[in-house]
C-alpha cells in the first residue's frame, strides 16, 4: 500500500499523558490529518510539525478530542498560510460542524462567514470509496458512538479499519475480515469501566484470535502501561511512531 500512518496522539478524550488521538497518514507528499482535537496543535509541534504540513484534514465525529483543533488550524490557513485545504467530512456533518462548533469562534464579517470561506469543503457519502490522492481511497462507515450523533469509522484502501470512536461492534469487524479483507484494525480501546460510548478493552479481547491478531488498540487512558502484556495478545498503537500501511 506504501502509505505510512502516525499517530500524533493515542489518548483517550480526557488523557493527560497522551495527545488527542489524531494522526497523520502520508501517501508521498501528501498528507491528510485524520481528526484534529484540542491538542493536536501542540502534538504537531512536538513532532517538530505544524498545520504548514498538512494538505487535507478528515472529521470522524464532533467531540473536542476530534474537532477541537481546527479553530487554530482555520486561523493559520486563512491568515498565515494562505492556503484552503480540503475538509473531508460526512455531508450530514457539515452543517453542525460549521453552525454548532466553529462558527462562535471563525466568525467575521466579510471574511469567515462559512465553512467555505476557510476549506474547500469535500462532503463524503457514507459507504462509498473515494481516492482522495493517488494511493489514498477511503470510505466512511457510520458507527454507533453517542446516541442522536452522527459518527464514523474509516475504510482505507478496502484493507484497514480505523474504528475512531465507537461502541463494540464484533458483527462489523467479523464483516470487514471475512467480506471486506480487511487486514488491519486500529480501535478504541477504553482500557475500564463499562463501555457506555467507546469499546472496552474487555470487549476486544472477545474476538477471535484471527481477529485479535491484526487488531492495534488506541485512543486509550493514562495508565496503559499496566495492561501491556494484558491484553489477549493485541499491541498499542504508540504516539509519535510511524507504521508502514
Ligand atoms: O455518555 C457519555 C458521553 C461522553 N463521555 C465522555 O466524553 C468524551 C467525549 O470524547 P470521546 O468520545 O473521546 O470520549 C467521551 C467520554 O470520555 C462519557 O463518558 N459518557
Ligand atoms: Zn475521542
Ligand atoms: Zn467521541
Amino acid at each position: 500500500m506504501n502509505l505510512e500512518l502516525q499517530m500524533i496522539g493515542t489518548g483517550s478524550a480526557f488523557a493527560k499523558k497522551y495527545f488527542n488521538n489524531n494522526a497523520l497518514l502520508k501517501d508521498g507528499d501528501f498528507t491528510l490529518l485524520i481528526d484534529c482535537g484540542v491538542t493536536a496543535p501542540l502534538a504537531l509541534h512536538q513532532l517538530n510539525k505544524s498545520f504548514a504540513d498538512v494538505d487535507a484534514v478528515l472529521i470522524t465525529h464532533i467531540h473536542a478530542d476530534h474537532v477541537g483543533g481546527l479553530e487554530e488550524l482555520a486561523f493559520k490557513m486563512k491568515f498565515t498560510f494562505h492556503r484552503k485545504i480540503k475538509l473531508y467530512i460526512a455531508e450530514s456533518l457539515t452543517s453542525i460542524l460549521w453552525e454548532h462548533s466553529l462558527k462562535g469562534g471563525l466568525y467575521q464579517a466579510r471574511e469567515i462567514t462559512s465553512l467555505e470561506d476557510i476549506f474547500e469543503v469535500c462532503p463524503l457519502t457514507p459507504n462509498k470509496p473515494y481516492f482522495i490522492s493517488e494511493h489514498i481511497c477511503l470510505e466512511l462507515i457510520p458507527n454507533e458512538h453517542i446516541p442522536g450523533k452522527k459518527s464514523y469509522s474509516l475504510y482505507l484502501n478496502n484493507q484497514v479499519f480505523y474504528s475512531s470512536d465507537m461502541i463494540y461492534n464484533p458483527d462489523l469487524l467479523k464483516y470487514l475480515v471475512e467480506e471486506r479483507s480487511c487486514g488491519m484494525i486500529l480501535h478504541d480501546c477504553q482500557l475500564e469501566g463499562r463501555g457506555e460510548v467507546h469499546t472496552t478493552l474487555d470487549e476486544l479481547m472477545r474476538l477471535p484470535e484471527d481477529i485479535r491478531k491484526i487488531t492495534y488498540l488506541m485512543h486509550y487512558g493514562d495508565n496503559k502501561d499496566e495492561y501491556h502484556g494484558k491484553t489477549a495478545g493485541m499491541e498499542f498503537i504508540e504516539q509519535g511512531r510511524s507504521y508502514s500501511l
